[in-house]
C-alpha cells in the first residue's frame, strides 16, 4: 500500500502542526499531541470540553477543536490512546476557572488513560467530569458484556452537543447530562469492503490479495474484523447492505426508536470512500428509512466524523433526539437539535448553520513546540513534580554501580531486550486479533527505558524510586492499554516497596530481603491493578501472564519457575476467547446471536494466536529471570 507519508511519526507531527493553519485560533503542543483553542472564551463560559484518543480517526479529534466544540484535543499514536500525561497537558491548556468535561471513547486504553488524567487533574484542584461514549450496535450484548460497546460516530456528535452547551454557559453537570443523553441515544454500525492500512506498518496478509466480493458489516475503526461478511451477487448489493444496517440499528437492544420519535441520520465516511459513493449511501439510506420504516430524519449529516485512516467504507448512525431530550428534560432550556445547529468555528463540522467569525490575535496562538511528535517526551506536571522531588532525582544517578545495582541494571536491560526481540511477533499477533499497535507500544516503552538506563537516569539503588521512574517512563512513552496498566502496576510496586532496603546495601540479607519484598510488592501491586481492570485468568489479557507469575512467587517457587508459569499462562491464551480489550471485538458470536450469518462465514478469528499483551509480559518476566539464573 502506497502512502504519501510512510513514517507515522512524521505524519502525526505534520498533521497536528497543520491545525493552526486551518483554524487561526488554534495552537498546538506537538510533543504532547495536544491542539487547543487560544480564543478567549466568552465570560459566561464555565466549562471546557476535551476529547481525544488514538490518531487515525480525523477529524476526531484534532480538527474538532475551536469555538463551539472542543477547547482542546489530545492524540496518541495511530490507534493507541494518548497517555494520561499527555491528556493532563490538554487539561492544563484550558482556562483554570473552567470545569472540565472529558469525552472518552469506549476503548480500554482511552478509559484507563483519561480517567487517570482526571484523577491527576483533580489532585491539582481541577473539577473534572467524564462521559464515556459507546454506540456500536454490531456486536451482541453477550459478546461485549465486559468490554462494552465501541465508541464510533456518537463521539463527535457528543463533542458537538457538549461544546455548544458549554458555549451557552451551562454548568458542567448540565453539559454532562446532555452529553450522556446523546451518547445513550445514538446507534451506529459500519461497513467496508476493505480494511484500512496503517502507514509504515506491514500489510495484513489478505489486504492486497483480497478480491472477494464481500463487504464486512460491523467492523471496527481499528481494523477489528466485522461481525459478519456479506456476500451478495445481486445487482444492488448496497441496497441490501444498507437495509441490513438500518434494521440492525432500529432493532438493536441498546437504543429504542419509537414511531413518533424524531431522529437525525448521520452518514459517516470511514476515510477512503469517494464522495459520490457517500452521497449514494445517503440517497439509499434515506429512501430505506422513508419507505420501509416511515422515518423522515429531521436532518441528515454527511461527511467525515470518525474515520479509520483510509478505510473505503462508511457507517450509519441514528440519533434519537426525542429520547435524548426527554432524558435531559430540557436542561438549560435547550434541545439537542438546537445544540447541533449552534454555530461553530470548527470548519471540519458540516455547515448546519453559519460559522461564527472569530478575530484572533496572532501572538495568542504562537506557542508551538517545534520538536517532533514525541510521545516519549518526558514531561513533569505539577502533580508529578511534587512526587518526583519527594522521591526521585532522575538526573543525579551514580554511574558507578554497586554489584547489586549492576544486577538490577542488567535485569532492566535484559527485560527491555526481550521485549524488543518479541516486538515483531507482538505486532503480528495484534494485527490479527487487535489493532496492530501492541508491539510498538511495548517496544516504545522498552526503548525509552533503555535510553534512560544508558543516560544514568534510572535510580538503581532503591527499588521504590526505580519503579516510580519506570512508571513515569512507560506512562509517557507507551500510551494505549498496556502503557496505562504498566504505569499503574509499576507505580503500585513503587509504593509497596517504599519500606524496602537499598539494593546497594552490602550485607548478606540483601538477596533475601529483595525476594521477600518483591514477592509481597508483586501481590500488592496486582491487587491494586485489579482496581482498574476486571480481567481474570481466562479473559485473554496480559493478566493471564501476570497472575500465574504472582501466584508462583507467592508459593515461594522463585523467579525462574515463576517466569515459566507466566510463559505458560501467556501461551494458553491462544486457546481463549477474549472478553476484554480490543480482541473482544474480534471473537465469534459465541451466543449464536448473529442469526443472519447463514453461510457461516463467521469463523473463529483467533485460532491459536496468543494474546500479544500476555506474551509481552511473559517476555519481560523471562528477560528479568534470565539474569537471576
Ligand atoms: N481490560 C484489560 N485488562 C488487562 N489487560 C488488558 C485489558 N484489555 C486489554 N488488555 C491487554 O492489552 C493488550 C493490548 O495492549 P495495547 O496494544 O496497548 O492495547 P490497545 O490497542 O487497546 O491500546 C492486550 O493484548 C491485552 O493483553
Ligand atoms: O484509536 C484508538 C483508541 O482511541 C485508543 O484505544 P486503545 O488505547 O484502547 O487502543
Amino acid at each position: 500500500m502506497k502512502h504519501i507519508f510512510n513514517d507515522p511519526n512524521e505524519l502525526l507531527k505534520c498533521a497536528i502542526n497543520a491545525q493552526p493553519t486551518l483554524n487561526p485560533s488554534l495552537a498546538v503542543d506537538v510533543a504532547q499531541g495536544v491542539v487547543y483553542d487560544t480564543h478567549s472564551p466568552t465570560p459566561h463560559r464555565r466549562v471546557s470540553v476535551i476529547a481525544g484518543g488514538g490518531s487515525g480517526h480525523e477529524p476526531a479529534h484534532v480538527s474538532l477543536v475551536g469555538t463551539g466544540i472542543l477547547q482542546a484535543s489530545v492524540s496518541g499514536h495511530i490507534f493507541a490512546s494518548p497517555s494520561s500525561t499527555h491528556i493532563l497537558h490538554a487539561i492544563q491548556r484550558t482556562p483554570p476557572t473552567h470545569a472540565i468535561l472529558l469525552i472518552i471513547n469506549q476503548y480500554t486504553g482511552d478509559k484507563l488513560n483519561f480517567n487517570r488524567a482526571a484523577q491527576k487533574a483533580r489532585y491539582d484542584g481541577r473539577v473534572v467530569h467524564t462521559v464515556t461514549v459507546g454506540d456500536d450496535v454490531s456486536l451482541s450484548p453477550t459478546a461485549i458484556a465486559k468490554v462494552g460497546r465501541r465508541g464510533l460516530t456518537a463521539n463527535p456528535l457528543v463533542c458537538k452537543v457538549a461544546g455548544a452547551a458549554a458555549e451557552r454557559g451551562l454548568d458542567v453537570e448540565a453539559v454532562q447530562l446532555i452529553s450522556e443523553a446523546v451518547a445513550a441515544n445514538v446507534a451506529t454500525i459500519g461497513a467496508s469492503p476493505q480494511h484500512c492500512h496503517v502507514p509504515g506498518r506491514e500489510r495484513a496478509q489478505d489486504e492486497s490479495t483480497d478480491n472477494s466480493l464481500y463487504v464486512e458489516l460491523g467492523l471496527g475503526i481499528h481494523n477489528e474484523p466485522g461481525a459478519k461478511k456479506v456476500v451478495d451477487n445481486s445487482h444492488s448489493p448496497h441496497t441490501h447492505l444498507i437495509q441490513d444496517m438500518l434494521l440492525r440499528i432500529l432493532s438493536s437492544p441498546y437504543t429504542a426508536f419509537g414511531d413518533e420519535d424524531d431522529v437525525i441520520l448521520v452518514v459517516n465516511n470511514l476515510g477512503g470512500l469517494s464522495l459520490v459513493e457517500l452521497y449514494g449511501v445517503v440517497g439509499v439510506a434515506s429512501e430505506v428509512l422513508t419507505r420501509q420504516h416511515a422515518i423522515h430524519p429531521l436532518h441528515t449529516l454527511v461527511g467525515s466524523f470518525m474515520t479509520s485512516l483510509n478505510m473505503p467504507g462508511f457507517s450509519l448512525s441514528l440519533l434519537n433526539v426525542t429520547r435524548a431530550d426527554s432524558v435531559c428534560g430540557g436542561v438549560g432550556g435547550v434541545s439537542v437539535v438546537d445544540l447541533l445547529y449552534d454555530p461553530t468555528a470548527v470548519t471540519a463540522w458540516p455547515a448546519m448553520s453559519m460559522g461564527k467569525n472569530t478575530s484572533i490575535e496572532q501572538e495568542e496562538r504562537q506557542e508551538r513546540v517545534e520538536d517532533g511528535y514525541d510521545v516519549g517526551a518526558e514531561v513533569e506536571t505539577k502533580t508529578e513534580q511534587n512526587k518526583t522531588h519527594d522521591k526521585v532525582n532522575l538526573e543525579a544517578q551514580p554511574s558507578t554501580l554497586t554489584p547489586h545495582s549492576r544486577l538490577i541494571a542488567q535485569a532492566v536491560h535484559s527485560a527491555c531486550d526481550a521485549v524488543l526481540a518479541a516486538e515483531p511477533d507482538l505486532t503480528h499477533w495484534d494485527t490479527l486479533v487487535g489493532d496492530g499497535d501492541c508491539g510498538t507500544t511495548f517496544s516504545g516503552g522498552a526503548s525509552a527505558i533503555k535510553a534512560a538506563l544508558a543516560a544514568d537516569r534510572l535510580p538503581l539503588t532503591h527499588p521504590a524510586p526505580l519503579f516510580y521512574s519506570l512508571s513515569l517512563l512507560v506512562e509517557s512513552s507507551m500510551g494505549g492499554t498496556a502503557g496505562a496498566l504498566f504505569a499503574l502496576y509499576f507505580g503500585a510496586l513503587s509504593n509497596a516497596l517504599s519500606g524496602a532496603n537499598d539494593v546497594g546495601e552490602a550485607n548478606a540479607s540483601v538477596d533475601v530481603d529483595w525476594s521477600v519484598h518483591l514477592t509481597s510488592a508483586a501481590l500488592t501491586a496486582l491487587d491494586e491493578l485489579r482496581l482498574f481492570t476486571p480481567a481474570q485468568v481466562g479473559d485473554r489479557t496480559l493478566m493471564d501472564a501476570l497472575i500465574p507469575f504472582s501466584s508462583a512467587l507467592e508459593s515461594g517457587l522463585g523467579i525462574a519457575v515463576a517466569a515459566q508459569h507466566a510463559r505458560k499462562g501467556a501461551e494458553e491464551t491462544a486457546f481463549m476467547v477474549a472478553t476484554l480489550g480490543r480482541a473482544a471485538y474480534c471473537t465469534d458470536y459465541a451466543d449464536g446471536s448473529d442469526v443472519n450469518d447463514k453461510d457461516n462465514t463467521h469463523n473463529n478469528k483467533t485460532p491459536n494466536i496468543p494474546d500479544p499483551g500476555a506474551m509481552g509480559v511473559s517476555a519481560i518476566i523471562g528477560g528479568i529471570a534470565g539474569c537471576f539464573n
